[in-house]
């Protein structure tokens, strides 16, 4: 369980996320929805790390969260395109190798069986040589899903992840987020901008308006009109 107590992060005399708290479960997955600026992306940083927020809290299972617990999905996989599909997955874990295989850039044999492995889980078996460039979009993001899954994280944040795919594409890959948030027991968080896509995987729906929580429901009681309502802050 992630518990999120009174979080603020401010940019100057921006609060970009103002007095938010929530609770999250593992196995589910959260939507997080809100319009442009609404502080989707600072709220997922505050979580990973990348940002010190200016107040407030982040525990996970009552400790601190510690951010090698927590890894982040980008909007296009955030890849090394010229490198193969593999060792882009392989990179995703050297944070958990000794130092002096980071340094050189090798890899355990177990992380690479780990690594196959998870080729098969996001539905890619028989691509890990394959050079990313050469991949499609939802293949990229599925290669970014792998990637973030050799960190063996136990929170799964996505920023985005399906902005740049087309809406079949985006819902097989939400639908994986959902599959394997449900079976490795996540607590899984993903913004987005098509909300309804979410709407058969989402178990819950977070929504941001300036910074601030205004939506917080299991999917199952919140209708379209009802997440339509936080874009609409005029
Ligand atoms: N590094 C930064 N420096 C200054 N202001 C920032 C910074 N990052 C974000 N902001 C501001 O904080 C607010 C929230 O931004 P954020 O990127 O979190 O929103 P978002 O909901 O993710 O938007 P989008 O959907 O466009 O990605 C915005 O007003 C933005 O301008």
């Amino acid at each position: 369980m992630l518990t999120v107590t009174d979080l603020e992060k401010r940019y100057g005399d921006t609060r970009a996320v103002s007095s938010l708290s929530v609770t999250l479960e593992a196995g589910e997955l959260t939507v997080l929805v809100g319009r442009s600026g609404a502080g989707k992306t600072t709220l997922l940083r505050c979580l990973d790390g990348l940002e010190g927020p200016d107040r407030g809290t982040i525990t996970l299972d009552d400790g601190p969260l510690d951010s090698t617990d927590v890894a982040l999905v980008f909007q296009e996989g955030a890849l090394l395109e010229r490198k193969s599909a593999l060792e882009n997955v392989l990179d995703g874990g050297l944070g958990r190798e000794p130092a002096w295989r980071e340094l050189l850039g090798w890899h355990a044999t177990d992380a690479k069986r780990q690594a196959i492995e998870r080729f098969h889980a996001v539905g890619l078996g028989g691509y890990a040589d394959r050079r990313v460039g050469d991949l499609s979009g939802g293949e990229k993001q599925r290669v970014g899903i792998a990637r973030a899954l050799q960190q063996e994280p136990r929170v799964l944040l996505a920023d985005e992840p399906v902005a740049s795919l087309d809406p079949e594409t985006g819902r097989t890959v939400l639908e994986l987020l959902a599959e394997v948030v449900r079976e490795e027991s996540l607590v899984g968080l993903v913004s987005l901008h098509q909300p309804t896509l979410a709407r058969p995987v989402a178990d819950r729906y977070l929504g941001l308006e300036r910074g601030r929580l205004v939506l917080d429901a299991p999917a199952g009681d919140v209708d379209e009109d009802r997440i339509l309502e936080v874009y609409d802050d005029g």
